[in-house]
């Protein structure tokens, strides 16, 4: 079926599940749009805040019948009151929500996260991911980059995760990780449409609706920057803490501490930063050139108490590796480049160590 049938579908389907005051879920003003891709069904119901609670048997209604209307898909229906949810994001301090939940099977979750896009954020994750999993620890990857995700493209996935029969994921492997994208539930240029609290409710079913199997370390690769997605991450889910990638550039320096406010402001852990494209090594010659100000992610981290936990060098290869689905943690984790990522990794843990003492 296609998908705006399905979604029409569904719709039609949702006159049968009842909101509070007896009116039917189809007609109710604070039902989104149902987005249908190849792989998802997800909509929003936006309630008055305190009425969430009353609204929970029509959410619970509204998943059955659009499970039943597009069988094998995930159905992802989030219900939020959105008032709260923007004074959450934009409060001095936002309050420390519901409770910070362990995710079933996973024993460590780092996030890596920058202040904005393009630094290099998705590369040191998935070259993090491969480095954990390189000293032996069971290691899952969850791309929560909702605008960008590049995780399939990193490690070479492709298709939709196969999906058990009571609607629990079964990730990915590749190289070794387990792995989930947030892109495999898109479809091109549908990130736009995916409202902050849809986004949000996608997320945490992703998170908390697969089949993990046990891990050692789960890395979650945020979207960049700091919005209503991070915070409610934050707030619902038990980190053991967040490495801040950023390029040496002012710019990106001053989004960078922007971000790292932010996790301050939500108590957070901050395990250290990450200065990527640190200096240029030519390519033909080796050598090594400061063109950006190298060093200044190591300033503002010593200046801001925060660990700093290595530079890695902008080189051709970790481009063109990523590119080919084969980071170069997984193809030359023995090159300078993976034993940059090797050592940053090894800071990490002991950062969560020392994190864990305090
Ligand atoms: N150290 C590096 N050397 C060379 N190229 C790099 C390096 N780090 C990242 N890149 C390249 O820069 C581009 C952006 O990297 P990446 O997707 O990891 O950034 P990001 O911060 O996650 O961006 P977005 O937020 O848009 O997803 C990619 O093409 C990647 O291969």
């Amino acid at each position: 079926m296609a998908n705006e049938t399905l979604a029409k579908t569904i719709k039609d389907a949702l006159s049968t599940v009842e909101i509070p005051g007896g009116d039917s879920l189809a007609g109710y003003g604070g039902l989104s749009d149902i987005i249908v891709t190849e792989s998802a069904v997800a909509f929003a119901i936006s309630v008055a805040p305190g009425m969430e609670a009353a609204f929970g048997p029509a959410r619970d209604g509204a998943r059955a019948v659009a499970e039943k209307a597009a069988p094998g898909r995930k159905v992802l229906v989030s219900l939020t009151s959105d008032r709260q949810q923007a004074a959450h994001a934009h409060a001095q301090k936002p309050a420390a929500g519901p409770r910070r939940e362990p995710v079933e099977g996973v024993k460590h979750i780092v996030a890596v996260g920058s202040g904005k896009g393009g630094v290099g954020k998705s590369t040191v994750a998935v070259n993090l991911a491969l480095a954990f999993a390189a000293r032996g620890l069971r290691t899952g990857l969850l791309d929560a980059d909702l605008y960008g995700p590049s995780v399939p493209r990193l490690l070479g996935i492709e298709g939709k995760p196969a999906m058990r029969s009571d609607g629990i994921f079964t990730p990915h492997e590749a190289h070794g990780l387990k792995a989930m994208s947030i892109g495999s539930m898109l479809g091109p240029d549908q990130a736009v449409v995916w409202r902050g609290p849809m986004a949000t409710s996608a997320l945490r079913q992703l998170l908390r609706e697969t089949h993990w199997g046990g891990l050692d370390m789960l890395v979650i690769d945020l979207p960049p920057g700091t919005g209503d997605i991070h915070i409610s991450l934050f707030q619902q889910v038990a980190l053991d803490g967040a490495v801040i990638v950023s390029t040496p550039q002012d710019l990106a320096l001053i989004d960078a501490k922007k971000a790292i406010d932010m996790l301050r402001r939500v108590d957070v852990p901050i395990l250290g930063v990450v200065e990527n494209m640190s200096y240029f090594v030519a390519p033909d010659t080796g050598t090594r050139y400061d063109i950006f100000g190298h060093g200044g992610a190591k300033t503002a981290a010593m200046r801001l108490g925060l660990p700093f936990l290595g530079e890695i060098p902008l080189v051709m290869t970790i481009r063109e590796t990523s590119d080919a689905g084969t980071p170069v943690m997984a193809g030359n984790p023995d090159g300078p480049e993976g034993e940059a990522f090797a050592a940053i990794a090894g800071r990490v843990l002991t950062s969560m160590a020392d994190v864990a003492r305090t």
